[in-house]
């Protein structure tokens, strides 16, 4: 494998222009010239089965509190600068560029060319160059691979430098938090990563590049969703945040993946993937419950802060490192695809929640009204794992099901949404894939199993006929029958052992959704108003609790 090390790299491709000097720059290197590195390097090992794994090292997750945006005249009247998008001055961004070039000036480094975006009409194309070996064949994997024309022609219009030895010594004096950041700059359309080795930020840091470039200059609504596509060509698609489902239920064998994460809505119609890989969660992973990811991990896939059990096998329930364990994979690896990744308008729209209080119903119908207070509202638990700090499910509000990566503000998403899903006519479910028969600690995750049924109940039309009613708290419409679901778990309040807790944690919560409305109230219709919780919370608080 030293042949690698040692040859010279042959593309004149020029680093000079970015501020990279001197560097032994290896570009566009195969997957497995990339794993054959990494191993040479010490820095990670194979499975039995060949699959690379790797440690991410001290950030095994994304830190919210650490993303960025350029503050400047692109941003300025553009952006909403809410809870977790911060600005910092282009002085400040400079200056991080600067040290970064430097820090990577002199060393071997590794480039990688690739678009993200399948439909054509909308492909950017993005130059990743990465300090480590293993994040440029992440990159690989999770973004669209170029045709060899495609590379000897390529043109970048962003530029990803990423370096996780870089950090700060002074963070407070350039506007940071701590050494490690994460920051965009639309100015300049290049993205910068310093401290931290965790995978997520280079993709998620085009996305959110994407969720301001797609809707303010291309007229596409971006999605923090997977798709599916059935074999009649109906297309399914799920919102949610972090750990609520999107890749675990958009693995489906019997419909042909299109993506498991970022995807932009056309004004022709059309559901694209940005992304041309999946990044899966393998804590607890058994082939028998997600069969499609267990076997997507193979030679060219890149598994993340695992722990062997033996010699070559990995302990896939050994959550020592970091309960966020990862695989990411090209999508090729699953074996019912779409090809390319895109698809008509969908059919239904499955809003995903992981409500670690219990009280959502495991599947509900919305109205057109509820479906835009729910996107608004973007509830969820953040389930232990992705993001830094979060060990235990911490409800919260993540408006549009992603507000650490949309800049806009998020009425902007909403409204695009709600005339998109007016013009085609879809479906829109609300499904909790958290807590059942009590809050966290007392009741349990609702089985996969019964996930999965539900949708699979929907996509097929069955519950197209069969009778709802109505929460009388969250005024959601519950199917009274569901195939190959327990019947009595469709009402959550029937799986509590009392009525009155649930019913006092249900206003509870339902207070929750009122006062964090409050920010969005101003600028929504009295029909995206009454979507919410039905009870006036003050009234009913003092009556039950
Ligand atoms: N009822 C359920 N529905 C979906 N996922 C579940 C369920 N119960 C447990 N899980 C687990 O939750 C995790 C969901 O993660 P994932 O699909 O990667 O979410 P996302 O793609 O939205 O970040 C997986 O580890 C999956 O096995
Ligand atoms: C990679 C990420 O997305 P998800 O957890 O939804 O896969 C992330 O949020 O860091």
């Amino acid at each position: 494998m030293e042949t690698f090390l040692k040859k010279p790299n042959m593309k004149t491709k020029d680093l000079t222009k970015y501020g990279l000097k001197d560097t032994n720059a290896h570009w566009n290197l195969s997957p497995e010239e990339l794993q054959a590195i990494t191993i040479e390097k010490g820095m990670g090992k194979e499975t039995a089965n060949g699959t690379l794994a790797i440690n991410t090292g001290k950030f095994t997750g994304r830190s919210p509190q650490d993303r960025f945006l350029v503050k400047d005249d692109y941003t300025k009247d553009r952006v909403w600068w809410g809870k977790t998008n911060k600005g910092i001055s282009p002085e400040n961004f400079d200056y991080l560029q600067g040290e970064i070039e430097k820090y990577l000036s002199g060393k071997e480094i590794f480039v990688r060319d690739g678009f993200v975006c399948a439909d054509p009409k909308y492909r950017m194309g993005v130059r990743t160059v990465t300090e480590l070996p293993w994040s440029n064949m992440f990159v690989y994997n999770m973004f669209l691979r170029p045709s060899e024309e495609e590379l000897e022609n390529f043109e970048e219009e962003w530029l990803v430098l990423c370096a996780p030895g870089y950090e700060c010594p002074d963070p407070k004096t350039y506007g940071l938090r701590q050494g490690n950041f994460s920051i965009l700059n639309f100015t300049k359309k290049i993205a910068l990563v310093g401290g931290s080795a965790y995978t997520g930020e280079i993709k998620k840091g085009i996305f959110s590049a994407l969720n301001m470039i797609l809707p303010v200059d291309k007229n596409v609504l971006p999605m923090h969703c997977s798709a599916n596509v059935g074999e009649e060509g109906d297309t399914a698609i799920f919102f949610g945040l972090s750990g609520t489902g999107k890749t675990t239920l958009s693995a489906d064998p019997n419909r042909k993946l299109i993506g498991d994460d970022e995807h932009g809505w056309t004004s022709e119609n059309r559901i694209f993937n940005f992304e041309g890989g999946c990044y899966a969660k393998v804590i607890d992973l058994t082939e028998e419950k997600e069969p499609d990811i267990y076997r997507a991990i193979r030679p060219g896939a890149i598994l993340e802060n695992v722990v062997f059990k033996d010699i070559g096998e990995v302990d896939y329930f050994d959550s020592s490192i970091t309960q966020n364990t990862r695989v990411s994979y090209p999508i090729y690896h699953i074996d019912n695809i779409q090809k390319p990744s895109y698809a008509d308008n969908p059919k239904n729209i499955f809003f995903l929640t992981c409500d670690a209080f219990g009280v959502l119903p495991p599947v509900s119908k919305l109205t057109p009204g509820q479906a835009a207070y729910h996107f608004i509202s973007g509830y969820t638990a953040k389930v232990a794992g992705t993001e830094a700090g979060i060990t235990e499910p911490v409800p919260s509000f993540s408006a549009c099901f992603g507000e650490p990566f949309m800049p806009l503000h998020p009425t902007v998403y909403a409204e695009m949404l709600s005339k998109k899903m007016q013009e085609a006519g879809v479906n829109v479910w609300l499904v909790n894939t958290g807590w059942s028969g009590g809050p966290y600690g007392v009741g349990s995750r609702i089985k996969l199993k019964y996930t999965r049924a539900m949708i699979t109940a929907i996509l097929k039309g069955e519950l197209d006929n069969v009778d709802f009613e109505q929460h009388p708290i969250f005024g959601l419409h519950m199917p009274k029958y569901c195939p190959n679901v327990p019947t009595e778990m469709l009402d959550p309040m029937n799986t509590w052992l009392q009525k009155g807790a649930y019913i006092s944690k249900a206003i509870q919560l339902a207070h929750s959704f009122h006062l964090n409305f409050e920010k969005f109230a101003s600028e929504a219709s009295d029909q995206i108003i009454e979507g919410g919780p039905l009870i006036d919370e003050h009234h009913h608080l003092n009556d039950h609790v």
